[in-house]
């Protein structure tokens, strides 16, 4: 099958996007992992798949299958920008503000004038049967308003802080994310029997109340460039365990996202760029 593509990144977080509008697009877990493949393919961290919604009031359904594996996964917050910049640049819709529905949430992408996409990424989930996260036996270390969770086998003083944006996510503070031991830690911590369905791994350093830095060992991914979900993730666990302030800069490798949570039930902001590499054809 000939396939038509167009290749997107977010603060360096890359995807491959497809138009599922016209006609259903079925690709099996191979013919994905092989978009995804950065050898025999067209390499990206995720693929992004655009259908129309048959919800009302909800523009369009965004899909979203981790480059590796082919495995579908809950949520990308970096692939989220994208989305909107793909379906205005298609001629999908003429709206500046577009409703999109994934597997379990319905986020509002808004074009800025700026250039910058505005995503509502909905609130942040707490409850750990909804990542999972298999706390039995643990002892948290309470600080402000949150825990963090020793993960002992891991190394020692390895804690994390746990949340869900859709997806599953650990976050763990560190003096200096150029030094912090994400290549070790960030897979057993990702495959660790705590998390039945693995998770991605946030390392963050606190420069102000206001701006940090933030490197993310992703599900199913390794370490990306930057990580939308992720960011959000670090930037409300740093504000429930009294680190930062509701609005936040976060640094990453590939570039800078700005993250707002005024706490409790508000849903988290997540501004940042999203642009257009490439378009192409593959033989799949
Ligand atoms: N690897 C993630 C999906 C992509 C998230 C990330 N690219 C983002 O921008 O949020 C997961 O398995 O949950």
């Amino acid at each position: 099958m000939r396939l038509q593509f167009t290749k997107m990144q977010g603060a360096g977080n890359d995807f491959v996007v497809l138009d599922g509008t016209a006609a259903p697009l079925a690709l099996s877990r191979a013919q994905l992992r092989r978009l995804g493949d950065r050898r025999f393919g067209v390499g990206a961290d995720q693929i992004l798949l655009v259908e129309r919604s048959a919800t009302p009031g909800v523009d369009f359904r965004y899909r979203i299958f981790n480059g590796a594996s082919g495995d579908e996964v809950e949520h990308c917050g970096n692939g989220a920008r994208c989305f909107v910049r793909y379906v205005h640049r298609r001629g999908l819709t003429s709206k500046t503000t577009v409703e999109v529905e994934t597997v379990n949430n319905r986020l509002t992408l808004q074009l800025r004038s700026d250039g910058r996409v505005t995503v509502d990424m909905n609130r942040p989930v707490f409850e750990h049967a909804r990542l999972p996260f298999d706390a039995a036996g643990l002892q948290p270390r309470a600080e402000g308003g949150f825990e963090h969770w020793p993960l002992a086998d891991v190394a020692p003083g390895c804690e994390v802080a746990v949340l869900s944006m859709g997806n599953p996510h650990a976050v763990l503070r560190v003096a200096d994310v150029d030094t912090a031991p994400v290549a070790d830690w960030g897979p057993r911590i990702e495959t660790h029997a705590r998390f039945p369905r693995r998770v991605n791994v946030g390392f963050l350093q606190v420069l102000t109340r206001s701006e940090v830095r933030l490197r993310v060992h992703e599900r199913d991914a390794g370490e990306t460039l930057a990580c939308g979900t992720g960011a959000c993730a670090a930037v409300v666990a740093g504000i429930r365990l009294g680190w930062l302030d509701a609005a936040v800069e976060v640094h990453t490798r590939g570039g800078d996202l700005r993250i707002e949570w005024a706490g409790g039930e508000s849903p988290v902001l997540m501004t940042g760029p999203a642009e257009t590499v490439f378009e192409g054809e593959i033989e799949l």
